[in-house]
């Protein structure tokens, strides 16, 4: 650790102004105010490293103040040296000095060349150039057309500004000689201060690269070898001003702004590294492109040495004290300084030697001097091109940056539309395959997407599960979160009426439904389209495939109300088939009543067919004459209903028979039904016949009679006459009774 050096000089007081009342008295290294007749005044009085008087030279302040930061460098360390102080103080001709009294940039080139030489066992490369800072913007003082360059930071060159020209220098001569090309372009103008006060910072570079000298130069570098590079600089700010004592405007006024602004950020730096490493905190380094430029030698890896100018006239007495104080806080600052050193073959000395080797063997046998020339020009051909180079990699880098920034947000823009896809696919669609291929497509173009972008900077987002979505109704816009996840084309939006077919009509209100949080996400770049077009062809998926969600919809919906038709139609179906199974069961039943019926009538037959020989048997017992005629007709009346049943018997039989048809056209019965009814006319003819007494000793019977016995007679053959009709009866009821039947299995 190492203390910056603090001096201050003290310009020659201009002999207009004469002080009347105090005066700054130097005395070794400490500077205070008296009063004119000699009394310290209490509390103004400071104390340095180095305290310069009006007489002091320029000489005198580079040998106390930064000749060993020169010598310092040459060996490898870095090297910062400024003038601080207000307007008209002598920051300039401390500086760049006079041409009687050469300044400290003069000073320090030639001591540093010739220090170099001093050191033999090492060989030396340095680049210089020179800046300057006007109204907060870096041009190039060597080159015009290298305005408003950036600043950059890398691990291998630290704080640099990019685009700055080098130039490779080999001697004193050549360094003034550019110094004073790059004096031109500089910013001065007149004030009421100072007829030529300087209107920017200025930064004078020197790059110092040294390695211990080999005597064998072959291409065959070993890692060992140590290159030193050290960066001096040399800065001459512009002077803080007081507009009322300048007397500024317009331009002059908008540079004093900016010089004030950039000093005062200065002034905050060395206040928060004098506070001690613990009470630091931030440092505002890049508050201005001063201090980010100045930032190595401010706490940093440099030796510092500041030598603030003060005007010493009583006017400025006020200026004076702010210039002393600001230098006492920077007294407490210290930097770590070390060497650097680097060991890498890509240095730059490297490649240089190497060139340089090979052209003096490609010119050998020409002049030297000439040969010299041609090498330092092509030392600074090359560094250009490395300057170009670095050029175009900063700019390479930067549109890198916006194009990531780009596809950062397409990314963001898809992601949305993956939220709105999320949203209509799960909002009650619940065909699988739909919702999959929506989602599904949508997300694993996210993650190609993804797979191509976070190579840079971006990772696949983790795309939540939508819950299963609702219709919804926003009763206000005006209470939207910032985080909703709104469409970005409200074209993609299914419309209300959409919903309601979707979701079945199941709506909720908005507001109640917890958004989603909006996703920091990437673009879909494909490694065949342009990050634009890609986007543009995911908005067209996406709506393709909402339209095929609709139509998938609107199918289901349509199969659904056929489904219920046929749902309808089926239970009519039913109902019918029931009836129908009910009729059957029910014919079924009659069917087998009407099988059951001949066999029942055959039974019927029987018993009738009993009873009737019961009553023909008690019938007979009453005839004693055989050839009577009631013999006779109870005989025919016998043999007919006999005959009738027989008839009626075997019709039956044949009806419980399952082998034989039961059917009327069945010529067996139509046979007995002919020889029963020609049997039964016969019988009736004969019976009617009968009833008249056809001989004599029939009709002597009836007269020898008794009246008494004819009554009995006469009483009992009516009865027997009953019953033979009765008889009758039965048969012509069987008669009619078979005829029926017949007609009814037809
Ligand atoms: N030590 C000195 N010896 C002789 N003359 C000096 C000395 N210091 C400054 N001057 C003269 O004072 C005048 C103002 O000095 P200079 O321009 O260097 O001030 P400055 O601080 O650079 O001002 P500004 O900030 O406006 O650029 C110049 O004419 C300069 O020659």
């Amino acid at each position: 650790m190492e203390n910056i050096c603090v001096g201050v000089r003290v310009r020659p007081t201009v002999p207009s102004e004469l002080s009347n009342g105090t005066y700054w008295k130097v005395e070794e290294n400490r500077i205070s105010l008296h009063k004119v007749h000699g009394t310290p005044i209490s509390g103004l009085s400071y104390a340095f490293d180095h305290v310069c008087d009006g007489s002091c030279t320029n000489a005198m302040v580079y040998e106390l103040l930064t000749k060993d930061i020169m010598h310092a460098a040459v060996e490898g360390f870095n090297g910062t040296a400024f003038a601080y102080g207000q307007t008209s103080s002598g920051k300039t001709f401390t500086m760049s000095g006079s041409e009687t009294d050469p300044g400290i940039i003069h000073r320090a080139v030639k001591d540093v060349f010739a220090k170099t030489q001093l050191i033999s066992d090492r060989e030396f490369l340095i680049r210089v150039s020179y800046m300057e800072i006007y109204n907060e913007e870096i041009n190039d003082l060597f080159a015009v057309e290298n305005q408003k360059l950036q600043i950059h930071e890398n691990l291998e060159r630290g704080v640099f500004v990019a685009g700055l020209r080098e130039e490779i220098v080999n001697n004193t001569e050549q360094v003034l000689k550019l110094i004073r090309s790059g004096e031109v372009n500089r910013h001065f103008g007149e004030t009421n201060m100072n007829v030529r006060s300087s209107r920017s910072h200025t930064i004078f570079r020197m790059v110092i690269e040294s390695k211990a000298k080999d005597t064998n130069l072959s291409s065959d570098y070993s890692s060992s070898d140590a290159i030193r590079v050290s960066v001096l600089n040399l800065v001459d700010l512009a002077g803080s001003e007081r507009i009322a004592k300048t007397g500024a405007g317009g331009v002059r006024l908008k540079e004093g702004k900016h010089i004030n602004k950039s000093l005062m950020v200065l002034g905050n730096v060395i206040n928060k590294l004098s506070d001690g490493a613990k009470q630091r905190g931030h440092i505002p380094y890049r508050d201005s492109k001063l201090t980010r430029i100045l930032q190595p030698a401010l706490g940093g890896n440099a030796k510092t040495s500041i030598i603030c100018t003060i005007a010493p006239e009583e006017v400025h007495i006020e200026e004076t004290k702010g210039t002393l104080q600001f230098a006492s806080r920077a007294k407490c600052i210290t930097n770590c300084v070390q060497v650097n050193e680097i060991l890498t073959d890509a240095a730059l000395l490297k490649r240089q030697k190497l060139e340089i080797e090979e052209l003096r063997k490609k010119l050998q046998g020409s002049h030297a001097e000439v040969l010299e020339q041609v090498i330092l020009t092509l030392r600074n051909d090359l560094l250009k091109h490395e300057l170009e180079r670095e050029k175009l990699q900063i700019e390479l880098e930067d549109e890198r940056k916006s194009h990531r920034e780009h596809d950062k947000s397409i990314w963001e823009q898809q992601m949305k539309i993956v939220d709105l896809c999320d949203i209509v696919t799960s909002s009650g669609f619940d065909t699988k395959s739909g919702q999959d291929s929506v989602t599904q497509c949508l997300k694993q173009e996210c993650n190609d997407s993804n797979s191509i972008c976070h190579g840079d900077t971006f990772r696949t987002p983790c795309v939540k599960a939508s819950p299963k979505a609702f219709v919804a109704k926003r009763s206000s816009y005006l209470t939207l979160p910032d985080y909703s996840p709104l469409p970005d084309t409200f074209s993609n939006v299914v419309d209300e009426d959409t919903w309601l077919r979707i979701n079945k009509g199941h709506i909720v209100d908005l507001d109640s439904l917890q958004m989603t949080l909006a996703r920091k996400v990437q673009s879909f770049p494909s490694s065949d389209a342009t990050p634009a077009c890609s986007s543009e062809k995911y908005r067209q998926e996406v709506q393709y495939l909402k339209r095929k969600l609709l139509i998938a919809t609107e199918e289901r919906n349509e199969l659904e109300i056929t489904c219920t038709c046929l749902q309808r139609e089926h239970a009519e179906q039913i109902l019918l088939n029931h009836r129908l199974m009910d009729d059957i069961s029910g014919l079924q039943k009659e069917a087998k009543l009407i099988q059951e019926m001949p066999k029942r009538l055959s039974e019927s037959v029987a018993d009738c067919k009993d009873i009737y020989g019961d009553v023909l048997s008690i019938m007979q017992s009453f005839v004693f004459d055989e050839k009577s005629t009631s013999a006779k007709l109870l005989s025919s009346t016998s043999e007919i209903g006999m005959c009738l049943f027989r008839t009626l018997e075997t019709h039956f039989s044949m009806g419980t028979d399952d082998h034989i048809p039961f059917t009327g056209n069945n010529s067996l019965i139509q046979e007995q039904h002919k020889v029963l009814y020609e049997k039964l006319t016969s019988t009736i003819t004969s019976l009617v016949l009968s009833q008249t007494p056809t001989t004599e000793n029939e009709q002597l019977e009836v007269k020898q009679c008794s009246c008494e016995n004819k009554v009995a007679a006469w009483s009992q053959l009516s009865r027997f006459h009953a019953l033979i009709m009765i008889l009758f009866s039965i048969m012509l009821l069987g008669l009619f009774y078979l005829n029926f039947f017949c007609i009814l299995t037809l």
